[in-house]
């Protein structure tokens, strides 16, 4: 069965892309629809096998709308349609020989990406010498005399190809093996003017980049000039490709490309399918790509699960990328015992009973509560949001304000609604102003958080950043202040702010790059398809001390077993030669 969401934009781009045909007119509208509610809701392909010979249906309908044919009379049915081409033509729609559907955009960015792919991790750099290169590796990780230090096969990795891939959970290392891997590319000879640059999503992730690097090159085991050439400066990606205003294009693309030898891209999961795309057609031939992330949290917003794509496309031995990713699976920061890295392996292997069990230990640092009742919420929200919030509403600097916000966090599965952030962050004003922590005398009030929700490159505010409205210390007045990667604070006046949204609480989506000392995770008391493992498991590793669920065990349970499976081709292509 495949419910059919009746969007206007489906139905008119399905009836844009079928005009004039008359044969087999209804069925073909139906399919063209699918793919793009498909293309809606992330996937990048519609792949025939899997609907054919089901019933569509409309939800709250009682009669189903169709019952598709089997896959040969769908394809012969597809190719009456003048829009459609197959490979290499430039047509609307492709359908590729496994039988997957395409909008041509989101073909060529997938063969284009992994072509783009391919060209670089074959290119093996065979120049280094390996007992010298060893003694480094020696130096930076220590001897691995067992063989399996992950982070050491992660730079290894890195060295010699020039397209890697390290994966690994919050406190796995892996920021801590790309500053090794900056120092031991800077030491080679000649290569102390190696061109680097480091980019991550959204600015917020970017900032927290730039503050590890810092603190972490001083350890480094090599020579103060070396430390000195690790750059410090993280931006974000539409910043590194230099967006052009009115345009979805790059200043930065395969005619004019990036001026570096190295780039490497943080929280590389949140990254769509057409701007891992830009980025790696704007590489230079000869640059290396290192892409860091954690494979298993959600996948971008937009189109594809790129990293997940290609870290499962590495499992395979066949595949010419395999031995680029390296997974970390070792938790240094908490320890493998404890609770949230327990929660999160549990939940990541879809182990509900293990995960449930894991919460009766108390003490653990996390803990499973019941969902309150629409009736109740408020009243159950009252003390989290007081006892979470006042110390970064009672702060008496915006930077020491900053600093205690991000100690504390609800994060939700829906936007709206009493279990949603804006009927959370509506209850927290409401409790925070009745004692006297806040005023809500204008949207613009002091001690609002704020989420940016768009890039503003005038103002250098990015979709993701978090601040907060306080008076300016010298002159009083009101200002969002924000940190600045370089640890200091930039205020800028409210007016001045792109579309924001407030911030006590706000989606596991939206989370993505932040970490917090402690969470308060919020489920609905409704089983729905947008709860996923992946979700549960990325608000579970937002938090670094401590997270409590608010869920029934069911829903929680059905959440753990539900994946999020983006359709792609990027897999094979990754896998075939
Ligand atoms: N090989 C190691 N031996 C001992 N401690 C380590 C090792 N690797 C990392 N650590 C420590 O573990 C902690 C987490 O490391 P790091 O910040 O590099 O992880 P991360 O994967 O980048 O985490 P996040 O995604 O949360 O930023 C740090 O305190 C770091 O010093």
């Amino acid at each position: 069965m495949i419910d059919f969401i009746e969007r206007p934009i489906d139905w008119q781009a399905a009836a844009f892309l079928c005009r004039g045909v008359t044969e087999n007119a209804e069925l073909l509208r139906t399919v063209v629809s699918l793919l793009s509610q498909a293309v809606g809701q992330g996937h990048v392909c519609l792949d025939l096998e899997e609907i054919a010979e089901e019933l569509v249906r409309i939800p709250e309908r009682e009669e189903p709308l169709r019952l598709l044919p089997d896959v040969a009379s769908l394809i012969a049915a597809l190719r009456s349609l003048p829009t459609l081409g197959g490979p290499g033509e430039h047509c609307p729609l492709i359908l590729d020989a496994a039988g997957r559907l395409y909008l041509y955009r989101y073909f060529r960015y997938e063969t284009l990406l992994a072509e783009a792919i391919r060209a670089r991790a074959a290119s093996v750099s065979l120049e280094i010498d390996e007992a010298a290169l060893a003694a480094r590796l020696d130096r930076y990780f220590g001897v691995d005399k067992s063989g399996e230090d992950r982070q050491r096969q992660a730079a290894l990795a890195a060295l010699r190809r020039h397209f890697s891939v390290i994966s690994g959970g919050p406190g796995t290392g892996k920021t801590t093996t790309v500053v090794r891997i900056l120092g031991l590319l800077l030491e080679q000879p000649g290569e102390a003017r190696m061109r680097i640059a480091m980019a991550a999503p959204t600015g917020k992730a970017a900032a927290r980049l730039a503050s590890s690097i810092t603190s972490l090159r001083e350890a480094l085991p090599c020579a103060d000039e070396v430390k000195r050439a690790i750059p410090s400066q993280v931006t974000t990606i539409h910043r590194l490709l230099g967006t052009i205003p009115g345009s979805t294009g790059f200043r930065h693309n395969e005619r004019n490309p990036l001026p570096c030898d190295v780039v490497i891209v943080d929280e590389a999961s949140m990254v769509d399918l057409p701007l891992m795309t830009a980025l790696v057609t704007a590489l230079p031939p000869h640059a290396r790509l290192i892409l860091i992330g954690d494979r298993d949290q959600l996948a971008s917003v937009e189109a594809g699960a790129v990293l997940g794509d290609i870290c499962c496309a590495a499992e395979s031995p066949v595949s010419f990328i395999a031995g680029c990713v390296t997974v970390l699976d070792r938790n240094y920061r908490f320890g493998d015992g404890s609770g949230i890295a327990a929660l999160s392996r549990a939940v990541n292997a879809g182990d509900h009973s293990e995960a449930l069990r894991l919460f009766a230990d108390s003490g653990s640092g996390i803990a499973l509560e019941a969902t309150p009742t629409r009736e109740t919420i408020k009243k159950r929200l009252v003390a989290p949001v007081l006892e979470g919030f006042r110390p970064c509403l009672e702060a008496k600097t915006p930077a020491e304000a900053l600093r205690l916000f991000d100690r504390f966090r609800i994060l939700t599965a829906l936007r709206e609604g009493p279990w949603g952030a804006s009927g959370i962050n509506h209850a927290a004003e409401t409790f925070l102003n009745e004692a006297g922590l806040i005023r809500l005398d204008s949207q613009f009030y002091r001690g609002r958080p704020v989420l940016v929700t768009e890039n503003d490159y005038n103002h250098k505010l990015f979709n993701g950043d978090t601040g907060i409205m306080l008076p300016d210390p010298e002159t009083g007045n009101l200002r969002a202040f924000f940190a600045a990667p370089d640890g200091t604070v930039r205020a800028i006046p409210p007016e001045f702010l792109p579309k924001h949204e407030t911030a006590f609480a706000m989606t596991v989506h939206k989370s993505q790059g932040s970490e917090f000392d402690r969470v308060l995770m919020v489920l609905p008391p409704e089983d729905s398809v947008l709860l996923t493992r992946e979700l549960i498991y990325t608000g579970i590793t937002r938090a670094k001390q401590s997270v409590t669920i608010w869920s029934d065990a069911a829903v929680f349970s059905a959440a753990v077993k539900r994946r999020t499976e983006r359709r792609s081709g990027l897999r094979e292509r990754l896998v075939n030669s």
